[in-house]
């Protein structure tokens, strides 16, 4: 139970009409959920529009709408407020409504195309090894201390992060790490938080779909910093070309962190192998467990965080080198056929490169790289081709498959990879539609010494097919499939 008025509290208000001195039973912005005494905040959305559902949730009994458009048939027990933005008075309306979480703790986000999960987990491991109650809100999961709290977005809608956010404070967590998706800051779903410091990764090819235009995705992680207190850290990749327009009026204190630039954090590359990395950060040599040149980005910025946060470098970098993440990227998986199985969560271009540029580094060049890689449905269909032709570049084989399909045809996005295989690579590809099916033909072309990766599910345990999810994983599929074929 919460006053109307309480909840309204830094809502930017146009118009109201009704009483607002009134009991709230709950906030919801979907009228199918909608019970006696609650708030029902009309969004507009990708789909359809929340103002069309309005009479439908007083009917429901709500008993107060906010709204950007006042509907025409008024009722007049119903209170009416009206918003300039639904989505950004939900977040403000969140926050208010769950005490404001975010100001009793230290609440850092970390936004880019690639690297999110990965940085956030690392910090979370790391503040975790240091003593603090730590939360985590990412996209494999959620975290309190080590408790698992599952994770349905990268970044869940306002009520629910503020909810999250109010259970990590009531178990007496003083930070939390999370990661913040395009669509989230798009969508204002962090509106009511209150940020001590925000971390850009980088900027490349994904979510065209849903932004239209790479300017429109540059101007939504931008946001991030734009809406930064003057008393918070901004800590941004400058390799990254975007990293110095992230920064351009954040009223935020500014830190850099580089591997190739000057830069207020720094760090080299001594060696990169399959074991892990070696970096010279702030003159100490240090050894990772992570793998490839891409998570030295990833080991760097979560050290510059954690030195902004006023923690002892040494201590850090000894933490830090302790840490093996699970979670699916550059995951391999075990086997006694000799085989490198890596399965990794590359579902970009840019991440998909990387990936296997990794790979490239290590190969000596007299074994196979099989890779099996889709792109998933009802998404961007833009990076299709790019990522065969990126797949072709560096595989011996290829086979493209399915990664969530969701509502489209499996080989009809098979057939848009398909335009980005170059003529004279085309004998290297196998189109096969059955995700497990590609796997078991991979495995099975592999020899002794071949490496195969498996990219774009990383962590998933489904396959979304017509709105139905299966049980699917890829680690699982290709520990069976390498023990079928190799252990006969
Ligand atoms: C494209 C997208 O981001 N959609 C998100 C968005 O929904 P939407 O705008 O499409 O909603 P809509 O269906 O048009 O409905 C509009 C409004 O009408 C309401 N409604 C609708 C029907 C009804 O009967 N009654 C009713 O009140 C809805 O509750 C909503 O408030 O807002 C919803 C609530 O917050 C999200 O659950 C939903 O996420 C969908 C499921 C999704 O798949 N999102 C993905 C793309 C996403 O957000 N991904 C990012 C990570 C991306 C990455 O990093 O790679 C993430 O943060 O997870
Ligand atoms: N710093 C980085 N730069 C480029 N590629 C990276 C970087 N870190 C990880 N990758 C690649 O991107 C994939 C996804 O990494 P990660 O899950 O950390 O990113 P994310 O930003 O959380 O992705 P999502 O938007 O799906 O949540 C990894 O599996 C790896 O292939
Ligand atoms: N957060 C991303 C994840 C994509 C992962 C890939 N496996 C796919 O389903 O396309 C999205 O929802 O677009
Ligand atoms: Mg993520």
């Amino acid at each position: 139970m919460a006053n109307l008025k309480d909840i309204l509290y830094k809502v930017k208000l146009i118009s109201v009409s009704g009483a607002t001195d009134i009991a709230i039973d709950a906030i919801q912005f979907d009228s199918r959920i909608v019970g006696a005494g609650d708030v029902f905040v009309a969004i507009k959305g990708t789909q359809v529009d929340g103002h069309e559902y309005i009479s439908k949730a007083i009917e429901q009994g709500a008993v107060a709408i906010v709204c950007e458009d006042i509907p025409s048939d008024i009722h007049p027990q119903v209170t009416y407020v009206q918003t300039d933005n639904s989505a950004k008075a939900l977040g403000v309306m969140a926050a208010n409504y769950f005490g404001h979480p975010s100001e009793k703790l230290k609440l850092i986000a970390v936004t880019g195309t690639n690297g999110k999960t990965t940085t956030v987990s690392l910090l979370h491991q790391l503040f975790m090894n240091l003593g603090y109650h730590t939360g985590m809100i990412s996209t494999v999961q959620n975290q309190i201390n080590n408790a698992v709290i599952p994770a349905t977005h990268t970044t869940p809608d306002a009520l629910q992060l503020n909810s999250l956010l109010k259970k990590m404070v009531d178990s007496g967590c003083n930070i939390v790490f999370m990661e913040a998706s395009s669509h989230a800051i798009e969508q204002e779903r962090m509106a009511g938080l209150k940020l001590a410091g925000a971390v850009f990764t980088n900027i490349s090819h994904e979510h065209l779909d849903y932004h239209k235009t790479f300017d429109n995705y540059i101007k939504a992680k931008k946001k991030l910093f734009d809406d930064l207190p003057s008393d918070a850290f901004a800590l941004v990749n400058v390799d990254d070309k975007r990293g110095m327009v992230m920064l351009q009026n954040c009223k935020a204190s500014k830190y850099t962190y580089s591997l190739k630039m000057m830069a207020i954090y720094k760090a080299k590359v001594l060696s990169n192998s399959i074991q892990g990395l070696e970096l010279n950060i702030d003159q100490k040599d240090v050894w990772f467990r992570q793998i490839g040149y891409f998570n030295a980005y990833n080991l760097l910025a979560a050290y510059a965080t954690a030195h902004l946060l006023e923690e002892e470098s040494e201590e850090v970098l000894m933490n830090l080198s302790q840490i093996e993440l699970k979670n699916g990227r550059f995951e391999q998986v075990p086997n006694n056929a000799g085989i490198t199985a890596v399965v990794d969560y590359a579902h970009t271009p840019d991440a998909l490169e990387n990936v296997l540029q990794t790979i490239d580094n290590f190969r000596t060049g007299n074994e196979q790289v099989l890779t099996v890689v889709g792109c998933g449905g009802n998404r961007d269909t833009t990076k299709r081709p790019l990522m065969a032709e990126i797949a072709c570049r560096f595989s011996d084989r290829v086979i493209l498959t399915s990664d969530n399909p969701r509502f489209e045809e499996p080989e009809a996005i098979i057939a848009d990879m398909q335009k980005g295989v170059p003529v004279s690579q085309v004998r290297k590809v196998t189109n096969l539609p059955d995700r497990k099916e590609a796997i078991k033909l991979a495995c099975s072309f592999a020899q002794k010494g071949d490496i195969i990766l498996v990219a774009g599910k990383g962590h998933e345990t489904y396959q979304e097919i017509k709105g139905e999810r299966s049980h699917f994983d890829d680690k699982e599929v290709v520990r069976e499939m390498l023990s079928l074929i190799h252990n006969k």
